[in-house]
Order: C-alpha cells, then structure tokens, then sequence
C-alpha cells in the first residue's frame, strides 16, 4: 500500500518534472551560488506531500522534505513514520538539460528504512526495493556486481556544493588517489540517487560522498541493500543516514579498499541543532 502509493507519486512527480523541462526554468540559490533551486523542486515537493497527507490524513506521518527543509522545517527522524523526499535529486543537471534527474521517496518506521523509489526522469527508469523483497528496476529484479578486485571496478563521486577550497582539495586527492589504485574508471551522474542505483545495477562498484543529505540517499539505501550491496560510514563504521557521509558499494571488499583512501573533510549532521550548523 504504501510502496503502491510512493510509485504513484513519484510518476506525478516525474510527469511534472518533464513538462517543467520544456519551458523557461528560473534558477535560485540556496546555501550557496552553486546550490540551485527551481519553482519546479518546491512544486512537486508539495504534489507529493499534498497526495501523501490526502491518502493518510493530517498528521498521521511525518516528512522530511529537501525543499521544506530549506524553508526552516524540521530534519530530524523521530520513531513515526516518515517520508524523506527528495523532489528533484539533480537541480543542476535539470537546469542545465544534464539528462540525469530523479524523484527520490522513501519512507522509514522506527527510524528504520521500509522502502524506497527512485525514478529516474529522462531515462524514464523507475528503481524500486521493499526492505527483504529484493530490488526492481521497471519491475525487472537487480542485483549488484559481483566483481571484488578493486582495479575492475568503476567508481563514482560527486563534488556536491560546497565549494570551500580545503574541502575541495580533499574530495580531489580522494579521487586522485582511486583514480591511481587504479580503477577502470571514476563517474559521476550528478545524482545521488541515480548513483545508488547504478551501483545497485552493477554499472559500478560503489558510490561515496560527503556532504550528501538524507534526502539525495534514503530511497537508494534501500534500493542498494536489497540489490544484495552494502552501505557504510566513510571511516568504516556504520552506515548513519543523518550523518551526511556514504559509502555504497557491492560488496565489503570494494567498500573497504576505498575507505582506505577517503579523506574526510567535517559535514554538519542534517540532525544537528541550528547553531552547530
Ligand atoms: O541538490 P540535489 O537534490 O540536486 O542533489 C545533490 C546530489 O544528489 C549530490 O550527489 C550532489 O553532489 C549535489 O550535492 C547535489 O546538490
Ligand atoms: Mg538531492
């Protein structure tokens, strides 16, 4: 029902996204000059909030939305249940006709997460994963790869947004130092959410990156652990969905073998109180 219910919206979601595409797009920013928003992200936010709050009435659940957030709402994740929405993972790309963008809708219990969808616009490829139900890419089952040497594999990162120049040199040795383990390659889609279920595929081996929200992994945490991959922190430890750092990858061989050259650089919890921000 509610895995029915996030496919719906998403597809809402997505009719919107590629109707906004054809015409003008007006670009704002956010915490910084790189960090776009458009009147399309808040307006499918609320498509999806409105037919979430319309199915299971006012207050019943809880949701943790990019673009509610940006507008002083609350990103904490309590035991209720809660939605976590991204209403377009890849501003950047859709603003500048980048053909990778995704709806990102996952819903957690217990702070647990359920399930997870995302929907790949332009591609026109929905991902789905049911926690223990396995994982679908328009309905087909995916699995990851199942290569284990590191110098097989592809790896992606992304740069995200903030664009302080110790961060910057950070996140660059990081990929300078994979790209010389060596690796066949290093991508990058622009989307965390596309990312995940690309290493969810097995078009790549993992996914890393510091900086990312809740909302740009949530849906692709499921859909990465039900294609049979692994999340971690990037020192190794547990993956924390608040904590604004992953490693996705198939297996903990591969994950492991990166985590060794990751550099971390600090990220403010999406949890954390507003002054430590
Ligand atoms: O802000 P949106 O929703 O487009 O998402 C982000 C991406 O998902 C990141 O991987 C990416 O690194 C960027 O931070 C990007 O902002
Ligand atoms: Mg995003």
């Amino acid at each position: 029902m509610v895995g029915d219910l996030a496919e719906k919206t998403s597809v809402r979601a997505v009719l919107e996204i590629r109707k906004a595409g054809e015409s003008e797009i007006r670009v704002m920013t956010k915490s910084s000059t790189v960090d776009l928003v458009t009147k399309t992200d808040e307006r499918v936010e609320k498509i999806i909030i409105g037919s979430l709050i319309k199915e299971f009435g006012e207050g019943t659940h809880c949701f943790i939305g990019e673009e509610s957030v940006a507008k002083g709402e609350p990103c904490i994740l309590t035991d209720k249940p809660t939605w976590i929405i991204d209403p377009v993972d890849g501003t950047t790309n859709f603003v500048h006709g980048f053909p990778f963008v995704a709806v990102s809708i996952a819903f957690a219990v217990k702070k647990q997460l359920e399930f997870g969808v995302v929907y790949s616009c332009l591609e026109d490829k929905m991902y789905k994963a049911r926690r223990g139900k396995g994982a679908f890419c328009n309905d087909e089952p995916i699995q990851v790869s199942d290569v284990k040497d590191i110098n097989k594999s592809i790896i992606i990162s992304e740069h995200g947004t903030d664009r302080s120049p110790e961060k910057v040199k950070k996140i660059f040795s990081t990929m300078q130092k994979i790209l010389c383990i060596p690796v066949h390659g290093l991508r990058g889609s622009g989307t965390a959410a596309t990312n995940m279920c690309l290493v969810a595929t097995g078009a790549v081996e993992a996914f890393f990156e510091i900086g990312i929200h809740c909302w740009d992994i949530a849906a692709g945490a499921v859909i990465v652990q039900e294609a049979g991959g692994i999340l971690l922190d990037v020192d190794g430890g547990p993956f924390d969905l608040m904590s604004r750092r992953m490693v996705s990858a198939n297996n903990d061989v591969i994950a492991k073998r990166i985590i060794k050259e990751i550099e971390i650089f600090p990220a403010a919890r999406d949890d954390a109180t507003p002054e430590k921000k």
